[in-house]
């Protein structure tokens, strides 16, 4: 049984359909990305799995026992509250320090027990928030876009941590990212979408496909594209559709 199961999965925020009729699945162990341009509901996706949006349609399933860790996108922290990484690590549930020491060497950041959330660079509070997310000893880590403000160097190095991360504890990670570039070779599948799955399978099989360059362009520039893109390619023009190895049907546009 697959950890997560994403079955025809729409998302409405009043009248307006954010996801339409969304099919995946995140097997132990892999590495899946997904990668769509602003506002294609990646997000609301990551949310509808935490339970946190309810869908009008279609259904989320967890394998048995199942937990997940959630790495926010930003969180918002009141500055001129003192507080040290221990105290927040220690918050939700009362982790013991020997958990938050674990934690917070294995998100590759064992140094900043002590040290003051408000004076973290913006690399190490998301260490310090993988870290949070990684006490609850989850199956599937789900990351939003977890580098974003972060320079290419620093993002490099928080994949490096997040396949670290996969190799010592084997959890399967669900990420969102917009760096195509740098995560395409960190992942073993690549889910490309636009209020819809546009395509999906291998970095390679994606990157080849016409409905991901439609939306990307080719090349590492692509990803700088996606944000000037709209979403015009159509999905009943004669260009081939090859929807690689994966048994959803294609979402009514
Ligand atoms: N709570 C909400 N109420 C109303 N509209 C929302 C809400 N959350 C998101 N939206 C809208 O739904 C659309 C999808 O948002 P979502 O954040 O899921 O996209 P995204 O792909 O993660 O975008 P980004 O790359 O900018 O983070 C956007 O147009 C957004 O403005």
């Amino acid at each position: 049984m697959s950890l997560i199961t994403v079955k025809d999965l729409s998302i409405n925020y009043g009248a307006r359909t954010v996801l339409s009729r969304v099919s995946l699945s995140v097997e132990a162990g892999e590495i899946v990305t997904i990668v769509g341009p602003n506002g294609s509901g990646k997000t609301s996706l990551l949310r509808a799995i935490i339970g946190a949006v309810k869908p009008v349609r279609g259904t989320v399933e967890l394998g048995r026992n199942v937990t997940l860790g959630y790495v926010p996108q930003r969180l918002h922290i009141d500055e001129t509250l003192p507080m040290t990484v221990a105290r927040f690590l220690r918050l939700p549930n009362g982790a013991k320090p020997d958990m938050i020491h674990q934690a917070l060497t294995q998100a590759g950041a064992p140094d900043l027990l002590n040290a003051q959330l408000s004076k973290l660079s913006g690399g190490q509070f998301q260490r310090v928030l993988l870290a949070r997310a990684l006490l609850g000893t989850p199956d599937v880590l789900l990351l939003d876009e977890a580098t974003q403000g972060l320079d290419q160097r620093g993002s490099a190095a928080f994949y490096q941590q997040i396949e670290q991360v996969r190799k010592e504890t084997g959890c399967a990670i669900l990420m969102i990212s917009h760096e195509l570039h740098v995560v395409m070779s960190a992942s073993d599948r690549v889910i490309c979408l636009n209020g819809h799955v546009c395509c999906e399978g291998t970095p390679a099989v994606v990157a080849s496909a016409p409905e991901y360059r439609a939306l990307f362009g080719t090349g590492t520039g692509g990803a700088l594209a996606l944000y000037r893109h709209e979403h015009d390619h159509g999905h009943d023009h004669d260009h081939a559709h090859n929807h690689h190895d994966h048994d959803h049907t294609e979402a009514a546009e």
